[in-house]
């Protein structure tokens, strides 16, 4: 089954104005969606960042794609290497192609060569990956403080959340939604005494449910352990509260819950010194970045031997991605936490509405060929269209927020 071309295409979706520690989403957020079609008319999809750079990435391997079997996912390692090569223009490639770039790439189209096998033999992808350990994949709720409106945009209908009635009514509702059973409170916005308050209201209002806050390095050593202090009890873990694996080494040791991070351990030379200085109780993997859906749960196998919970981190995606973390997530025996997806903030998609539901939180495995999801062809376009007018090519959460705060640099950390 040899692939004959690569469709890349960059998409831009709609996105309400989410705080974080660095600044709001931007009203449209960034994702690239890629088709490999084969000689034998399958065409298997991949999904990732839609930044500039990545874009460029993707073309650059998808003009060498013509040729390599799908099964061949040490010829795409190959050829990822050499198209990172020519991309650096240094005559190596970063890290012999073991580069973040390269692990992104790899992954976007591990994952469509994964869905092409699946769909040519009629097998889910999760049994590519050595069968299920679970038929449904648990997911968080993802909570954010955010305004009512981006900066001379439409009230979108979630309202605005600035405090912890805020947080606790938006809780309410997607919790009513989904059934999430496990709450994540994306942090680094308000004071951290405010944002304790959010905590303590959430156990309050969720007894026994449980939350996580995830300032992203918002916060100075004495500030993480003073919020990890306040917080004890409380939460099921902390997510990067402060900058560094030698930081949050300083954290770790003086509180009593686990930190968790998808920032201070984001590629393989991060795991041995973030392991000897006991820096971290939990890894947020997250295929798009650890090098795809296989090394993803070779991860989870390192983690249970050094006794590290894992869990998922998400940014802003569409259905491929759900998919993809939900085949990955179901095919990982060492699976600790809910994962975390954006997914219940996207009001447009590319995928056609089916096989992705929440039900009590969680999502079941799709059970189609492949991934188990069809690319709607006119969204697709659609939201290509709206990515060509929108100008927007890069994530940056700090310019949107200087519109409003003229001062504002996202410098962290910043508490
Ligand atoms: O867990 C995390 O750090 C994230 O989910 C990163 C994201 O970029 C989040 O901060 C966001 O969407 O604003
Ligand atoms: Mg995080």
């Amino acid at each position: 089954m040899r692939v004959t071309n690569v469709v890349v295409t960059p998409v831009a979706f709609r996105d309400p104005p989410l705080l974080n520690a660095v600044g709001v989403h931007q009203p449209y957020a960034l994702r690239t969606v890629i088709e490999v079609n084969t000689e034998d008319g399958v065409t298997g999809l991949g999904e990732t960042y839609g930044d500039g750079p990545v874009v460029a990435g993707l073309r650059a391997v998808a003009a060498r794609m013509a040729g390599l079997d799908v099964f061949d996912l040490a010829g795409l390692r190959r050829l990822v290497r050499q198209a990172t090569t020519v991309a650096a223009g240094t005559g190596r490639s970063e890290l012999d192609g073991r580069s973040r770039a390269a692990e992104v790439l790899y992954s976007t189209f591990e994952v469509a060569l994964l869905d092409a096998q699946g769909k040519a033999l009629g097998r889910p992808v999760v049994d590519l990956l050595g069968g299920r350990v679970r038929d449904e994949v648990p997911y968080s709720a993802y909570l954010f403080y955010k305004w009512a409106s981006h900066p001379d945009g439409p009230e979108d209908d979630w309202g605005p959340a600035l405090d912890p009635d805020g947080i606790v009514a938006q809780a309410k509702r997607m919790v009513g939604e989904y059934g999430f059973t496990a709450i994540k409170v994306k942090a680094g916005v308000l004071p951290p005494e405010q944002e304790c308050a959010t905590i303590h209201a959430l156990a309050d209002a969720f007894p026994g449910v449980p939350l996580r806050i995830d300032p992203n390095t918002a916060w100075s050593v004495p500030t993480a352990v003073e919020v990890g202090r306040r917080l004890a009890g409380v939460l099921e873990y902390l997510e990067d509260p402060t900058p560094g694996i030698a930081g949050m080494a300083a954290v770790a040791a003086q509180v009593e819950m686990p930190l968790a991070t998808n920032m201070c351990v984001v590629a393989r030379e991060h795991l041995p010194p973030a392991i000897a200085q006991r820096a971290i109780g939990v890894l947020l993997s997250d295929h798009h970045f650890w090098g795809g859906l296989r090394h993803t749960q070779q991860l989870g196998e390192l983690c249970d031997i050094f006794d590290i919970g894992l869990s998922m981190h998400s940014n802003s995606h569409l259905g491929i991605s759900l998919a993809a973390m939900t085949h990955v997530a179901a095919a990982t025996e060492h699976l600790t936490y809910a994962c975390d997806t954006h997914y219940p903030w996207k009001t447009e998609d590319v995928v056609e509405p089916g096989p992705l539901r929440f039900e009590g939180g969680s999502v079941r495995v799709p059970s189609g060929a492949g991934l188990g999801v069809t690319l709607d062809r006119d969204a697709l376009a659609r939201l290509h269209e709206q990515w060509r007018r929108s100008g927007i090519r890069t994530r940056d959460d700090v310019t949107p927020m200087r519109t409003v705060q003229p001062e504002w640099t996202g410098a962290l950390p910043r508490f």
